[in-house]
């Protein structure tokens, strides 16, 4: 009875270590309906990983010949390693009628927001430095030092969330609380009106 809501394209972003990885995973489990775009990387694979799944392991070699043929929609060195965004994997998902999610670095997410304007953006924060430092810690996929920048590059990365939509906390040990909420953002975008009124292309 009414004009159906298009695919709609979730960014997921926020400083390293807040849990966008975590998040992302438990969102997965969650939201089958959803297509969570799979990112390319050149860097390392961390324990427990798996190719195809969790990200696309390339060489940097390869991933430079993704740039070189334009099959990215963004990408950037994220703390030294490529990451970027296929392209095909986000135009086949939305030409099916499918909302697309994807993770990526607040640097990346300024460029979403200039080829995709109307997609949702989500910044994830952690409740404290102190939380962040732990996360951080606990992982143990760092040196202290390359920790330590990343605490620093966070505090600047938290003055982006203005350019953001939504801002979500992801408390310790609360990671299902935060999956709730961006399950809910999700459904609100979908039933939004004027997402369903705009003429074909706007959004
Ligand atoms: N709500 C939470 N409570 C406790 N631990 C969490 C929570 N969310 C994530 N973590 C843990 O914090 C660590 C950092 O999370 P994760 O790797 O997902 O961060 P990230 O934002 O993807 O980082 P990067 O951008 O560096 O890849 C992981 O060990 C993860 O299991």
């Amino acid at each position: 009875m009414v004009p159906a809501a298009p695919p709609v394209v979730v960014v997921i972003s926020g400083p390293s270590g807040v849990g966008k990885d975590a998040v992302v995973h438990a969102l997965k489990q969650a939201r089958p309906d959803l297509h969570f775009v799979v990112t390319a990387t050149s860097r390392a694979k961390r324990e427990g990983e798996v190719h195809g799944k969790d990200y696309l392991f390339v060489s940097r070699a390869e991933f430079e010949s993704w740039v070189q043929r334009d099959q990215l929609l963004e990408h950037a060195v994220v703390y030294g390693d490529y990451k970027g965004i296929p392209k095909q994997q986000v135009a086949e998902a939305l030409d099916h009628g499918t909302d697309v999610v994807m993770r990526i670095d607040v640097q990346g997410a300024a460029t979403i927001r200039r080829l995709l304007p109307h997609s949702i953006f989500v910044f994830l924060v952690a409740e404290s430095e102190h939380a962040l430092v732990q996360r951080l810690t606990q992982r143990k996929t760092e040196p202290m030092d390359s920790m330590l920048v990343r605490v620093q590059t966070a505090k600047e990365e938290v003055k982006h969330m203005k350019a953001f939509d939504y801002v979500v906390v992801n408390r310790e040990g609360a990671l299902a609380e935060t999956v709730q909420t961006l399950s809910a953002i999700i459904d609100a975008e979908k039933a939004s009106v004027r997402r369903r009124i705009a003429p074909p292309g706007v959004i």
